[in-house]
């Protein structure tokens, strides 16, 4: 079936209209991310600036050159718009407008540009692999605060479309006079052809990797505390079990505590719960404190926390335990202009080699209870059965 290029623009422009459609529609759904709204508002300045290309021949330079060039800078400018609200960070405005009607008025008002395609191709490109590498730059920012595998994916993308941008332009220079309609309709063809895989290829990356982003904000939320932000029950089960198994592998001594807020009833019956919060929140910053970074530090529920300490034997368990005990007892806690100070329990043992991290907690939760028991506000343990050591090597 032969294709004709107004065929193919119309594929072109619906493809665009359905994308921005679609992302109008995620906007819409949740406001907070405009991000959406950017990519949206992209598709139609793509679409548009295809649809003045179109139309070469029948419309004239001000919209076919000046106004379509300007208004793919724009959409270039709207992705990175986007890229940036993705991100949290600020869009300066004005530089989105800006550059695009700079690039159109140039095009338009110099005098003698529109007779000259060598200079012009030379101008729109500099415009636009100006406009992809901030795209580009951007990616790679924002990389460094929150790694998204389609991100680094769609950094490579413009950056290969920057590359074939000024490809395009060195064969345009070298090809044939822009008068031979024949292979200039040809052209376009291929050209269409291209935008629609570059259209398809940006806008199915850049779904995906709103979909990264919120896969990965959805798994961290399910394994986090909301209060404290430390990990909860299940993330703790989850990393400790991968540490261990790597202790275990390496033949080191892992250690846990469980720590338990002494007379935390009184203290929320005393001072009210929201004062009982700042009390676990200052716990928590403590505890993080007092742990390297290494180590995984995770509120169990309630007022009760636990820790496992890779590379940590008991005496060293004991040892932290304790420093973090004193640490939190010194620890003034505001409460209508006086302050108050509170206690933890600490039961702290290192990991057998035959047990799993249950059968730990239930070890440590003993020892727990023993502080408890024995007037709170201390450090107990509980002795371990058959230390970890480092396995064989064979030969
Ligand atoms: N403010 C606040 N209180 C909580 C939270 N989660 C659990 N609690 C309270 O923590 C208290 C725990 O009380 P208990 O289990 O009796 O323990 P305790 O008073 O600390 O006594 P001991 O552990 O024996 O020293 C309960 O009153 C819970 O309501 C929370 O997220 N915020």
């Amino acid at each position: 079936m032969p294709l004709d290029p107004p065929s193919v623009l119309v594929a072109l422009l619906a493809m665009h209209s359905l994308y921005m459609v679609l992302e109008l529609g995620m906007w819409l759904r949740r406001r907070d991310d405009d991000a959406l709204a950017f990519w949206a508002f992209a598709n139609a300045l793509a679409a548009t600036s295809a649809l003045c290309f179109g139309m070469r021949y029948a419309w004239p330079y001000v919209v076919t050159v000046s106004l379509g060039n300007a208004v793919l800078l724009g959409a270039w400018m709207a992705i990175w718009a986007g890229m940036r609200r993705f991100s949290q960070r600020r869009v300066p405005l004005f530089a989105v407008i800006a550059l695009p009607l700079l690039l159109g008025a140039v095009l338009q008002f110099t005098p003698g540009l529109h007779d000259n395609y060598v200079a012009r191709v030379v101008i729109v490109t500099v415009a636009w692999v100006a406009g992809l590498l901030l795209i580009v730059f951007e990616c790679a920012r924002a990389e460094r605060v929150e790694r998204l595998v389609m991100r680094r994916a769609l950094m490579v993308a413009f950056l290969v479309l920057a590359c074939f941008v000024l490809v395009r332009a060195g064969l345009t220079l070298r090809g044939p006079p822009a008068e031979d309609r024949m292979l200039v309709g040809q052209l376009a063809l291929v050209t269409f052809f291209v935008n629609m895989l570059i259209g398809m290829t940006w806008n199915l990356g850049l779904l995906m990797m709103v979909n990264e982003q919120l896969e990965a904000r959805l798994r961290w939320t399910a394994d986090r505390d909301g209060l404290t932000n430390l990990l909860n029950r299940r993330g703790f089960q989850e990393w400790s079990q991968r540490v261990l198994q790597r202790a275990r592998r390496d033949g080191a001594p892992v250690s846990l505590l469980v720590m338990d807020l002494d007379h935390f009833k009184t203290i929320n019956d005393q001072y009210g719960h929201d004062i009982g919060d700042d009390v676990l929140c200052v716990f928590s910053n403590i505890a993080q404190q007092a742990l390297r970074p290494t180590d995984i530090l995770a509120r169990h529920g309630g007022e009760e926390f636990c820790a496992l300490l890779p590379n940590a034997s008991e005496d060293e368990a004991l040892a932290v335990a304790e420093r973090l005990r004193c640490d939190f007892a010194k620890t003034p806690i505001p409460f209508e202009g006086q302050v108050f100070s509170a206690t933890v329990s600490i039961g702290a043992v290192e990991i057998g080699a035959d047990e799993d991290i249950g059968q730990a907690l239930r070890r440590a939760d003993a020892a727990l209870y023993q502080a408890k028991t024995n007037g709170r506000d201390r450090v107990e343990t509980q002795a371990i059965t058959s230390r970890i050591t480092m396995p064989a090597v064979a030969g």
